[in-house]
């Protein structure tokens, strides 16, 4: 291992009479900002679930898909776990994605909706509660994950950061190996002044307890009233046409001071993820260590928060998973031994696009 230390836009699908066996599946959302450890929670549960088969909806901010590969093998949108478990993306909706899963005839007991770094959550948790999906979903709980390192108070000016720490129903404090237990308690101070009776679990690796995460039944109905109010301020800015509330794409809060003005579907990605971008590289040609290294140590511009990748370096067998967080990054082995293209996808603000992806074609033999 070499280390250093350096949208959900959905349209609610018309599907008046469906024979969905699965009424009342229980639902837990995991949002938490890029790089959190939401991946590293859902592999932990995967892992660890007894006798629970788990579908898993996963939602990413970028072109490639890393994430889902990381939880193992795939088939386009729906994917088979080892476990048995069932993993698909949200491409095509939210809502589609759901009934796919519903629709399934095999036994599927849980519903987890991993949502991008960038997402707030509470669109995503109105489409449980306030589409025809309430009917056949029981929302759980929204679990955050919280980096102990990386986190701000600032909320890394992302009204999303903001939104996912308010709406979360348990804040799972992660990472709690890279800092002092000082900082620790700093940080849930803070998050407790920011949210009144927060409930706060630290770990490391993603290790909870089960039990205190999933099927927990937190009540939701704040949220459903939410969703009233924000109906109602819909009606007076006279916005017919909105179908259904999984197709607000930016934050929600009762108190929200946005102009709703300009509230359609057709925001800039700029706008709509806090001013992120993502960027996605592939070849079928190898990486050159040293200057994939080179690139990272010298020319990696500040702003670049996040990026992960499947990758291949010349002369060496194995792929590598790549994963970079923050000031961090890291290169494992992935002994899965699949032959793959170089997947790179890099997230960040002010990125130079072609200039990036011209470093990295020279990083190519
Ligand atoms: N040191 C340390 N690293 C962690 C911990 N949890 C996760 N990581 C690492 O942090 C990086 C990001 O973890 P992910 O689980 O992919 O984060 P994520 O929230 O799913 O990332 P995005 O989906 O891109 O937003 C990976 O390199 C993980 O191995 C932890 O508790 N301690």
């Amino acid at each position: 291992m070499i280390s250093s230390d350096r949208n959900v836009t959905q349209e609610a699908s018309p599907k008046a009479v469906v024979d969905v066996p699965k009424r009342g599946m229980p639902v837990t959302i995991i949002t938490g900002f890029l790089g959190s450890g939401k991946t590293t929670l859902l592999n932990h549960i995967l892992q660890n679930q007894q006798d629970l088969k788990v579908a898993v909806l996963v939602n990413e901010f970028g072109d490639i898909n890393i994430d889902s590969q990381l939880l193992v093998s795939v088939d386009e949108n729906m994917m088979e776990l080892s476990n048995g478990c069932i993993c698909c993306t949200i491409n095509d909706g939210l809502v589609d994605a759901v009934y796919s899963v519903l629709e399934r005839g095999d036994r599927i007991d849980y519903m987890i909706v991993e949502t991008t770094g960038v997402a707030d959550p509470l669109p995503i948790a109105l489409t449980f509660l306030g589409t025809e999906l309430q009917h056949l979903t029981r929302l759980d709980s929204i679990l955050t994950v919280v980096d102990a390192e990386a986190f701000t108070s600032e909320h890394f000016n992302s009204d999303a950061a903001y939104a996912q720490i308010m709406y979360g129903d348990i804040i799972i404090l992660n990472k709690t190996d890279l800092v002092a237990e000082e900082k620790l308690q700093e940080l849930e101070a803070y998050i407790n002044k920011t949210k009144t009776k927060a409930r706060i679990l630290r770990s490391h690796l993603g290790v909870v307890p089960l039990p205190l995460i999933l099927d927990i039944q937190i009540d939701q109905s704040a949220i459903a009233a939410n969703q009233q109010v924000d109906q109602h301020n819909h009606a007076e800015h006279d916005h017919h046409d909105h179908g259904s509330a999984d197709a607000h794409e930016h934050s929600h809060d009762s108190n929200c001071q946005h102009d709703h003005h300009d509230h359609d579907h057709h925001h800039s990605h700029h706008l709509e993820n806090d001013g992120f971008i993502s960027i996605s590289f592939q070849s079928d040609r190898a990486f050159s260590l040293d200057k994939f290294q080179n690139f990272l140590d010298k020319q990696l511009p500040i702003d670049v928060f996040r990026a992960k990748g499947i990758l291949r370096f010349a002369n060496i067998d194995n792929c590598y998973i790549f994963q970079l967080s923050g000031k961090r990054y890291e290169l494992k082995t992935d002994d899965r031994g699949k032959p793959l293209n170089n997947q790179l996808v890099i997230i960040g603000r002010n990125l130079q696009r072609e200039q990036l992806l011209a470093q990295l074609n020279d990083c190519l033999i």
